[in-house]
């Protein structure tokens, strides 16, 4: 199995539960979902034309739509090669789970890391039952209620973009189809940094005792 990769470095996790930890982010090409706000816009394309060697990606963070196939040897090979501390991988991208992660999770587990996922709940999750699961729920896009729920039911994290009333509504929405809500961490992120996303997010969260999800990274100027 290959994967088309669009870069992997080392920085802190600067959104949702593992907040402050030190991670090697591994960040998928191509994404289908199309979120009007999304901060990665340049992973949604997979074009042929922009495939590149591996040597070209890895080990630094850009903003650039090019990609190259690496197979979990190989993903693995340049963590090592690297010299990266972190024991914590984020695979992210696009939307990783697209994918089949099963191979590539398995072998980053054997090799001693932890794994967290961050998908927005509209493919399937085929990876590792180990994984930590963060489910940022693109409610009413692709997929579907099917795919989400399913989704859903494994998520250990579920970190909400929030910029108005009506995302709190969604959430609530999706809350009240959850077996177990009360097993998941349940996060607000603002969107794009925005005074009053953020307003809004601190008052819910407070009045929830929910967590604030301020994308660190961001702030700090960091990958
Ligand atoms: C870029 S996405 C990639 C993973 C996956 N496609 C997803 O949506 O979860 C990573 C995280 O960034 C969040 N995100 C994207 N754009 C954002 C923005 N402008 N403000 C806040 N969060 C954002 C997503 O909701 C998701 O939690
Ligand atoms: N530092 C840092 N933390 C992150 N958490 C989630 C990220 C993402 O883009 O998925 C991200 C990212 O791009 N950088
Ligand atoms: S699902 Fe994730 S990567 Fe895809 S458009 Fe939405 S925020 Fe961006
Ligand atoms: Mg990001």
């Amino acid at each position: 199995m290959r994967y088309p990769v669009n870069e992997i470095f080392q920085s802190i996790q600067g959104e949702g539960y593992f907040t402050g930890v030190p991670a090697v982010f591994v960040r998928l090409q191509g994404c289908p979902v199309g979120c009007s706000w999304c901060d990665t816009r340049h992973t949604w394309t997979l074009d042929p034309q922009l495939e590149v060697t591996p040597e070209r990606l890895v080990g630094r963070s850009n903003c650039s739509s090019s990609w190259c196939k690496m197979t979990p040897q190989q993903i693995l090979g340049s963590i090592r090669h690297l010299g990266y501390s972190a024991k914590h991988i984020v695979l992210t991208g696009g939307e990783p789970c697209q994918y089949d992660l099963l191979p590539l999770t398995i072998a980053l587990i054997d090799a001693g890391f932890t794994i967290q996922i961050e998908t927005s709940g509209t493919f399937p999750v085929e990876a590792d039952p180990g994984c930590w699961v963060t489910l940022s729920p693109k409610i009413g896009m692709k997929g579907g209620f099917e795919v989400l729920d399913s989704v859903l039911a494994m998520a250990q994290e579920i970190k909400h973009p929030v910029a108005m009333e009506k995302h709190i509504q969604q959430l609530d929405a999706l809350l009240a189809r959850c077996p177990q809500p009360h097993n998941k961490v349940i996060c607000l992120q603002p969107i794009s940094q925005q005074p009053r996303a953020t307003a809004l997010a601190v008052q819910i969260c407070i009045e929830r005792n929910w967590r604030l999800s301020v994308q660190m990274h961001k702030y700090l100027h960091l990958d």
